[in-house]
């Protein structure tokens, strides 16, 4: 195990961009939305880019840059809508779980840590997808971006998983891609891991200032 990993009890993971590669899909969820407004489609890269605080704001963005203007509410709830569904009924067609994730969650948890996800992605999605790969029991808790006030980039969530599960925040880490994951990781006193290959859109993780970047998930068991 790493070192940074002692006198740690919870470890707490990202999902999009951390877990799982699931751009393909989001990209086709959203193409499907814009579609059904009659918009143009973007990108699977352009949506590379616009992942990470959620799906109201992933289809905020693509909305903005369809129309070059930011949306009015009807259509935002309109393209929401159209988005949840056409994701939702198939969130697990082109997503892969990263190399060396499911080998590293099973060995943390045999190790004895108790893990948690905390995503901003809509709740819905967390279990269908993590079963999907196997590894859903591997989590004592799971929190999506809607399941409660706030979302990372605040400490809420966080320090909501670590309040429940008994367990001080100076004995938990944050593993996560992007630096809202770093963020709310600092502002909830856990220790923060960053992963450099997911989606953080904008300045290198590194200015996030983690206390450890690993270059894959094996770097934390190994
Ligand atoms: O749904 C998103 O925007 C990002 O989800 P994540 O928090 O698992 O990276
Ligand atoms: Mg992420």
């Amino acid at each position: 195990m790493h070192t940074i990993l002692q006198a740690k009890r919870l470890i707490a993971f990202d999902l999009d961009g951390t877990l799982i590669d699931s751009v393909p899909d989001l990209a086709v969820g959203v193409q499907r939305a814009l579609q059904e407004v009659g918009l143009a489609q973007p990108s699977e890269d352009q949506v590379r880019d616009w992942v990470g605080n959620g799906a109201q704001v992933l289809v905020e963005r693509a909305l903005s840059w369809a129309l070059n203007a930011a949306p009015e509410a009807a259509l935002q709830q309109n393209a929401y809508e159209a988005f949840m569904r056409h994701y939702g009924a198939a969130p697990n067609a082109l997503t892969k779980l990263y190399p060396d994730a499911s080998e590293a969650l099973h060995a943390l948890h045999e190790a004895g840590f108790v893990l948690a996800l905390i995503t901003n992605k809509p709740e819905r999605f967390i279990a269908p997808i993590l079963s999907h790969f196997g590894v859903l029991a591997l989590f004592t808790s799971t929190v999506g971006g809607d399941s409660l006030a706030e979302k990372k980039p605040s400490p809420l969530p966080l320090l909501h998983v670590a309040h429940t599960l008994d367990i001080a925040p100076s004995a938990s880490v944050m593993v996560g891609d992007s630096r809202h994951d770093i963020a709310a990781g600092k502002a909830a006193g856990f220790t923060t891991v960053a992963l450099p290959y997911g989606y953080n859109h904008g300045d290198p993780i590194e200015q996030s200032h983690p206390d450890l970047i690993v270059a894959s998930l094996r770097e934390l068991v190994s």
